[in-house]
């Protein structure tokens, strides 16, 4: 069975020359493009290195104001409870959302880009509600919105380079990404109970388009299941029922400072026809110490229609390792929000789907 020490930990990949357009950097883009891609065939997961681009006190500061709301009395959070909203804005008890069946032993607040006439009643169409008794986080957070906004067009272009793109077609993706339905999550993990049923968070796939992840230092919290023919790992029990049968193994993606952890969601399975992976991860925290994280899920417009790309078609004909992955995912078109309504819509419900599910 393979360790993680043997199969080494996932890519870094530092953004700092995506952040010019100087022509002497072009070597280093054209490296970085092409960096991604093969992150994003063998790993969908690797870590970004933004020292070029955020200052590390900015998300320190964010992790600190995360804290300062999670340790308010219990009835001050619930003021916030996303029932009194879309069902999908606002802040979750611990334990109140479920994966593949079981509690996930985290508490959360959760985000979404505003809409113009918001109506409650309509799934994730309502308005978003941020803790008033910690003046400072709306603006710090809506600050953080604003940069991780930018990280995802950036990166969007450099990945459908490293895609072998035409600069139309990357206009095309670009106008389904340009108003993006973004999300933001503050979690709030206590340590997790050795009779919990279930697990911190349980394993799965994101579903939009990029997700960037910061969490505060704690280690030996979240997992990615690489996929390893011929590895069992005992611990691969709680995967989704879909994917029950993989054998791979389990992988600490410990936070590195300085960098985000960034994953791959199921758009991205559905444009590429499955060459880009969109891998299953989890979250076991067994510390002592009470972990926040942010992930910053940068996602297609609303309105966006996801299909496979043209390139693909490029890429299956040329041959070689990439076309052998390229395989038809069978899935419909879909339109981004409808997917999302049908993630996020149903939360909570009574038959024990969660947002994560
Ligand atoms: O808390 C983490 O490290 C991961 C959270 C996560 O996977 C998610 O919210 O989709
Ligand atoms: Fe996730």
């Amino acid at each position: 069975m393979s360790t993680p020490g043997t199969l080494g930990r996932l890519p870094i990949i530092d953004i700092a020359p995506l952040l010019n357009s100087d022509p002497c950097d072009a070597d280093k883009r054209a490296a970085i493009a092409s960096a991604l891609h093969s992150a994003c065939v063998e790993y969908g997961f690797f870590y970004l290195n933004l020292q070029a681009y955020v200052d590390p006190s900015e998300p320190e500061e964010l992790a600190r104001l995360a804290k300062q709301f999670f340790a308010l009395p219990e009835e001050e959070k619930d003021k916030l409870s996303l029932k009194n909203q879309d069902s999908a804005r606002g802040y979750a008890r611990l334990n109140e959302n479920v994966t593949n069946g079981k509690a996930d032993n985290h508490e959360g607040l959760d985000f979404y880009k505003p809409v113009e006439h918001p109506d409650k009643t309509k799934p994730v169409w309502g308005e978003n509600q941020w803790p008033s008794s910690i003046p400072e986080f709306k603006d710090r957070y809506e600050k953080w919105v604003d940069k991780m906004k930018t990280l995802g067009s950036i990166l969007m272009e450099a990945m459908s380079i490293g895609l072998g793109m035409t600069s139309e077609e990357w206009h095309d993706l670009r106008s389904q990404v340009d108003d993006s339905f973004w999300v933001m999550r503050v979690i709030g993990y206590p340590s997790l109970p050795n009779d919990h049923d279930g697990f911190s968070c349980g394993a799965h796939k994101d579903y939009g388009c990029l997700t960037f992840l910061y969490a505060d230092p704690t280690p030996s919290a979240l997992q990615v299941f690489l996929q390893r023919p011929g590895a069992v790992d005992q611990s691969k029990s709680g995967l989704p029922s879909e994917q029950g049968q993989e054998e791979g193994v389990w992988i600490n993606a410990d936070p590195i400072p300085g960098c985000v952890v960034c994953n791959i969601g199921e758009m991205w399975e559905i444009w590429t026809d499955g060459l880009y992976r969109s891998t299953l991860h989890r979250v076991v925290h067994r510390g002592s110490n009470y972990r926040v994280s942010i992930p910053f899920f940068f996602e297609p417009n609303f309105d966006a229609i996801i299909k496979p790309l043209p390139v693909m078609a490029r890429i299956r004909s040329k041959g070689g390792s990439d076309a052998v992955k390229v395989k038809s995912t069978g899935r419909e078109p879909v339109i981004y929000g409808d997917f999302l309504v049908s993630k996020v819509g149903n939360n909570f419900a009574t038959d024990r789907k969660g947002k994560y599910d």
